[in-house]
């Protein structure tokens, strides 16, 4: 590490103070904040980013153990002293190269350094007293176990029950590597394997997933040639499904109507090998910019995009698509591993708002899908409302029947699925939660 082990500790905690504070999404605070300091040694940077992660992801059991040891509770915190004190939590419990001591220090240093002299002694006191007590922890419940919302715990439990329940919470606290998919019409998998192993980056195929493999090994993804080539799309397992179950043939058109940033419109681009035409449609230009800046890296030729609120009818698109992709907006509980700050987020009552945002959307885009041709409908989430009963929904409401999709899946998965859809859970499958429907418009 370098010297001045502060100012890293400095970058942890203003990237906690944008998320936890002022309600900031992680994966873009830290990306920007790891860009900005691209200067700093390896080292440095996966220690920014395993402490904001950590944080984020144990920030409830964290704020357990805070609330025992400290006579003002987290809620009544100074928000700089509070992420001081969870920051610190963190590397105390979970960072074991980092000594308790350094931590409590270097606490005492950034609570001083941010103009909160009078509470470095607290500061101290509670963390020395963390550090004492850390061998004797004990979790109230799995809420605390696991650091996760008891009513996202309770919601799962109706569904799978307890033992489920636990083990999908359970899967969001597991390292998981970088998954990516190769982009074959590009450069034959086998091709990009042994380019990315002569980088020095270690390469894992997916045993359940076609095409799919982990990437260890790299610094910074911009600096891996089959990256920046196009060669790969970064893509969870889960993900790679939805264009793979659409059925996507030679020369058809692809309508992506919530696309950004564009993983799925990348797949059906490279599924279509050179042929037909993707339109990969977001609701504002910055979210357009996404997707072209991946048409850009892959050089597809056939795919473009469009701004297009996806709510309001496109009369020119009625009946005009082959396939119809609609990976819709939804909560993302089947992501919380990759995106902590969801548990901060999502509540109930926002996932009564986006099954219905959902439902209104299906029933725009659903009409731009050609007779015969098929809908694939499809969320990052774990939750009634959005996945079964919206594709239930469908079926019932609109001129859609079931498609089957056993043949299609990957062998392992056979036994998940229920005629027309899946739902994968982190725990029980290998790759992030995700719910995907597929039908054929009724002619
Ligand atoms: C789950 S993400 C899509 C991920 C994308 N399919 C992929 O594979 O990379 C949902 C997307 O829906 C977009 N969105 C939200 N509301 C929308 C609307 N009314 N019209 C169009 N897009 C919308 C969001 O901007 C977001 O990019």
């Amino acid at each position: 590490m370098t010297d001045n082990t502060t100012n890293i500790r400095e970058v942890v905690l203003d990237v906690l103070l944008e998320v936890l504070e002022n309600h900031n999404l992680s994966h873009i605070v830290l990306k920007q904040a790891l860009e900005k300091y691209l200067f700093l040694e390896r080292q440095d940077r996966a220690f920014i980013t395993r402490c904001v992660e950590g944080t984020l992801e144990y920030r409830i059991q964290i704020d357990a153990v805070l609330d025992r040891f400290s006579k003002v509770k987290t809620a009544k915190m100074k928000p700089v002293i509070r992420e001081i004190l969870r920051m610190s939590v963190y590397q105390i419990l979970y960072m074991e190269r980092v000594p308790d001591s350094a931590v409590c220090n270097e606490a005492v240093k950034l609570a001083k350094k941010r103009k909160f002299q009078g509470l470095s002694g607290f500061v101290n006191g509670v963390l020395r007293t963390v550090s004492r007590e850390k061998g004797k922890l004990v979790w109230k419940d799995a809420s605390e176990r696991y650091s996760i919302p008891r009513w996202m715990l309770s919601m799962w439990e109706e569904m799978y029950g307890k033992e489920t329940s636990e083990t999908i919470a359970a899967s969001f606290l597991e390292e998981r590597p970088l998954t990516v998919r190769f982009n074959e019409s590009i450069s034959p998998a086998e091709k990009t394997i042994g380019e990315l192993r002569d980088q020095g980056i270690t390469v894992e195929k997916s045993g359940t997933f076609p095409g799919i493999a982990s990437i260890r090994g790299f610094d910074y993804l911009d600096r891996v040639c089959a990256f920046t080539e196009g060669k790969i799309t970064v893509q969870d397992p889960s993900s790679s499904l939805a264009a793979q179950m659409a059925s996507i043939a030679p020369g058809d058109f692809v309508l992506d109507v919530c696309g950004a940033p564009g993983g799925k419109a990348m797949h059906a681009a490279d599924l279509l090998k050179g042929t037909g035409m993707v339109e990969a449609r977001d609701v504002s230009g910055r979210k357009t910019d996404l997707i072209e800046e991946n048409i850009m890296r892959c050089g597809f030729r056939n795919i473009r995009t469009n701004v297009w609120d996806a709510t309001v009818l496109d009369p020119s698109m009625v009946e005009q698509a082959d396939v119809v992709l609609a990976d819709l907006p939804c909560s993302g509980l089947g992501i919380i591993g990759k995106k902590p700050d969801i548990k901060e987020r999502m509540t109930r009552d926002e996932i009564k708002n986006l099954a219905k945002l959902q439902r209104e959307i299906l029933s725009v885009v659903t009409q731009y899908v050609k007779p015969g041709g098929t809908l694939v409908y499809s969320t990052c989430t774990i939750t009634e409302e959005e996945n079964e009963e919206n594709a239930d929904w469908i079926e019932k409401h609109l001129a859609f029947e079931k498609k089957r999709i056993a043949d299609l899946l990957p062998e392992a998965l056979k036994i998940s699925c229920e005629e027309n859809r899946i739902q994968l859970l982190p725990g029980l499958h290998p790759c992030d939660g995700f719910f995907i429907s597929v039908f054929k418009k009724k002619k």
